[in-house]
């Protein structure tokens, strides 16, 4: 993409609306919009972001044996009455009636629409175990959004709902999905800790918090220091086996957000392994029983033909609210750093003197060799001051940078920035190329 052509609303003062680094860096790096309170339109360089962290988020899900569908933002209130949740919903919800009076709502969730789905399909426990799941932009009329996208009203999320026999068979679920965040946030270069939270009235043991731990989180968090260093399960990982071991592994070390807090537990550990620190929640997994199917009727025949509500379990993953998450945890005084898996683009080729026929033709055959290698590639042929192009580079944080101007031109020669490391090195082009490729 040649930046000549691109679109990349790049701010160079930092908006004072913005109280945290990453609302400043989406800003001032083009990538973002408020068009109300709460509201974003994403540019370019943010929507590729989005749609990135959107596929690895769709890869881990599918990889678990989830199944993907789009529902719909609009839905109808009468599938809220069912469940009970209209009234109880309050002010976060929006609530609109259409042309013909119908009461209408834009989704904050989904569990009564996909249980509707559900219920009008699925009559047996043979057609059992099923995750479905969407990644589908949410409404939620949060009464103070703040933050830019962190805590947004219009975002996006994923969100999975299983269906299950028993709950024994949602134990197995859980812990698919369990697995599968595991996986998503390590690939997406984030260090993030499962943290029991509040399972309110129904109780038990299975809702968990995914938490990254970053200065600026919302909330305080207590850890045991050793699950920093637990593996996170591989690509090849069956989901079909018992995962209940890797489960166990994440959980039976101390790790509580503020209200789940036990000052006494977490004073047992030794102080070398206390850590206290803030995060910022980018999943949250729950089950929920028969919360949803009872009211709704949505029930399978068991083996003995017996007619019994499904068991419930709902999974969620903020896919908006990451990119900025991202950015808080990977961030320097000169701006983004992105992990290579979301970058927006691979490459940021700098021409130090556009108009310079040697250095424009080594630009251009450089492009050529990186595109054709399936690099994607954000080419700054303008004619800018070279300070102010690396400064660009630095802010919108492509991990390379490959710097082209007529001096190291005369050897041959060309330098090559790792935006993370701050690494510079001069090199031959075949030696740049081959690095990059
Ligand atoms: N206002 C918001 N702005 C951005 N992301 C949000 C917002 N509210 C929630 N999220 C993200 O969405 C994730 C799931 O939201 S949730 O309320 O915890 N869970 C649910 O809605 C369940 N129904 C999961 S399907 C959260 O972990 C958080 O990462």
């Amino acid at each position: 993409m040649r930046l000549s052509r691109y679109f990349l609303p790049i701010l160079k003062e930092t908006p004072k609306e913005a109280e945290i680094v990453s609302h400043r860096l989406m800003l001032r790096a083009g990538m973002l919009r408020q068009q109300s309170a709460g509201i974003y339109s994403w540019l370019p360089m943010g929507k590729k972001v989005l749609d990135k962290v959107g596929q690895i988020v769709r890869e881990e899900q599918d990889r678990s044996g989830a199944i993907e569908i789009m529902m719909p933002t609009i839905q109808s209130a009468d599938l809220w009455r069912e469940s009970g949740r209209y009234d109880d919903y309050g002010k976060e919800m929006l609530r609109i009636t259409d042309r013909h009076e119908r009461d209408m709502l834009y989704g904050p969730t989904n569990e009564e629409m996909v249980t509707d789905i559900f219920r009008s399909y699925v009559r047996s426990y043979r057609d059992l175990p099923l995750n479905l799941y969407h990644i589908q932009w949410k409404f939620r009329d949060e009464v103070r959004p703040r933050f830019g996208v962190m805590r947004g009203r219009e975002f996006l999320m994923k969100d999975a709902y299983s269906f299950d026999v028993d709950q024994e068979g949602a134990r197995r679920a859980y812990n698919k999905m369990f697995v599968a965040y595991l996986r998503t946030f390590e690939r997406l270069g984030l260090q993030a800790i499962p943290m029991k939270a509040d399972s309110g009235p129904i109780g038990g043991d299975m809702t968990h918090e995914f938490i990254v731990l970053a200065s600026t989180g919302e909330s305080a968090v207590f850890l045991d220091k050793e699950l920093l260093d637990t593996p996170v399960p591989g690509a090849d990982t069956d989901f079909d086996a018992d995962l209940s071991p890797i489960v166990t592994a994440w959980t039976s070390k101390y790790a509580a957000t503020e209200e789940m807090h036990d000052e006494a537990a977490f004073a047992a550990l030794p102080d070398e392994r206390k850590v206290t620190a803030r995060g910022i929640e980018v999943g949250h997994i729950f089950y929920f029983g028969t919360k949803y199917s009872e009211p709704m009727g949505a029930k399978v025949a068991g083996p003995d033909g017996t007619e019994r509500p499904v068991h419930m379990g709902s999974y969620g993953i903020g896919v908006s609210r990451l990119v900025a998450g991202l950015i808080e945890a990977s961030h320097d005084d000169a701006g983004i750093i992105w992990p290579d898996s979301v970058a927006p683009f691979d490459v940021g080729l700098v021409n130090l003197k556009v108009g310079d026929a040697a250095t424009d033709a080594a630009c251009e055959d450089l492009l050529a060799k990186l595109e054709a290698a399936g690099k994607d590639v954000l080419y700054d042929d303008t004619d800018g001051r070279a300070g102010a192009k690396f400064a660009t580079m630095d802010l919108i944080g492509l991990p390379w940078q490959l710097i082209v101007g007529p001096k190291g031109l005369a050897d041959g020669m060309v330098e090559l920035k790792r935006r993370a490391s701050g690494e510079r090195e001069t090199l031959s082009i075949e030696s740049a190329l081959a690095r990059l490729t």
